[in-house]
């Protein structure tokens, strides 16, 4: 790796006997410096890492600051990397005028369209890049798990059904399931894809399952009383789409929950010990 791409720590603070960590780099991804923050478990114990995606408005700070993961993280001694939720420092036209598309919004995938295709590359990134970046910068396992939130909850189902073999377990909490469907996700895959609908189908988790793609296992948190429930997120398609093809579901409906991160903090230890026990388990 040459110096310029080498990660360099922004700071570090110590949380329930752990080490959490700020860094950034050069990303090649992205062609932009990109700012990452991962939980490191105490002890020298090799740890499994759990990638965790935020939603639409998030940076990697979100859920350090409000999902309260770190007590049980530490305890089951796992690794968490939250990446950025897309590239920072750039003035792409309308790029900062909306929270759902450009800055703070990168959905995961990779452009095609321009002027986005040459910086939003975040599937790149957090599929490639990122891990790549993590083994040879830490002394983790290489064993990963991945989950998010919402826009983030999309990711983490789209990267765990294009990448077979790559996570040992998916979980995701309020996710957008059918952007393809969706106002949040149209108006995005638009922009960063362009206007043939069949190239959106490649990152659209229930269109990946009609096709046949699978994961040995789905897990999914969803608030009842969450705002963007039918518009945005519906999890019915998703239900739907998994029976019809046999894939594995648990669709947890969470009574009174909404979407936002007091939701996440209430079911975030149940979720971080189905992925260790997925990532302990070397059979
Ligand atoms: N500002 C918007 C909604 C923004 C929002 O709710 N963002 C969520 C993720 S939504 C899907 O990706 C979020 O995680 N926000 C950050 C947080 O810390 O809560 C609106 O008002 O509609």
């Amino acid at each position: 790796m040459s110096d310029m791409h080498q990660p360099k720590m922004v700071s570090e603070t110590r949380v329930f006997e752990g080490r959490l960590q700020r860094w950034s780099h050069q990303s090649e991804s992205t062609r932009t410096e990109m700012t990452f923050s991962i939980f490191l478990p105490p002890g020298n114990s090799h740890p499994s890492v759990l990638i965790w995606l935020s939603g639409l408005t998030c940076t990697d700070e979100n859920f350090v600051q409000k999902a309260g993961a770190f007590r049980v993280a530490s305890e089951l001694g796992l690794a968490i990397v939250c990446p950025d939720t897309s590239p920072r420092g750039l003035d792409l036209p309308e790029e900062h005028d909306n929270y759902d598309f450009g800055s703070g919004a990168g959905f995961y995938v990779d452009a095609t369209n321009p002027p986005w295709d040459v910086h939003y590359r975040m599937y790149s990134y957090v599929t490639r890049e990122l891990p790549a970046l993590i083994e040879s910068s830490f002394d983790v396992s290489g064993r990963y798990s991945i989950s998010g939130h919402s826009m983030g909850g999309h990711g983490a189902l789209v990267c765990a059904l294009k990448n077979p073999g790559q996570y040992q377990s998916v979980s995701a909490f309020a996710p957008i399931t059918n952007p393809i469907q969706c106002p949040w996700g149209k108006k995005a895959f638009q922009g960063y894809l362009g206007r043939d609908v069949e190239a959106w189908k490649d990152w659209d988790t229930v269109s990946l399952i009609k096709a046949g793609r699978s994961f040995s296992h789905i897990r999914v948190e969803q608030g009842t009383k969450d705002n963007f429930l039918e518009e945005q997120l519906q999890p019915q398609a998703l239900k739907d789409a998994c029976e019809e093809a046999g894939q594995a579901l648990t669709l947890n409906m969470r009574e009174g929950y909404d979407h936002s991160y007091f939701f996440i903090a209430s079911f975030i230890e149940d979720d971080l010990r189905y992925h260790a026990d997925a990532l302990n388990n070397t059979e």
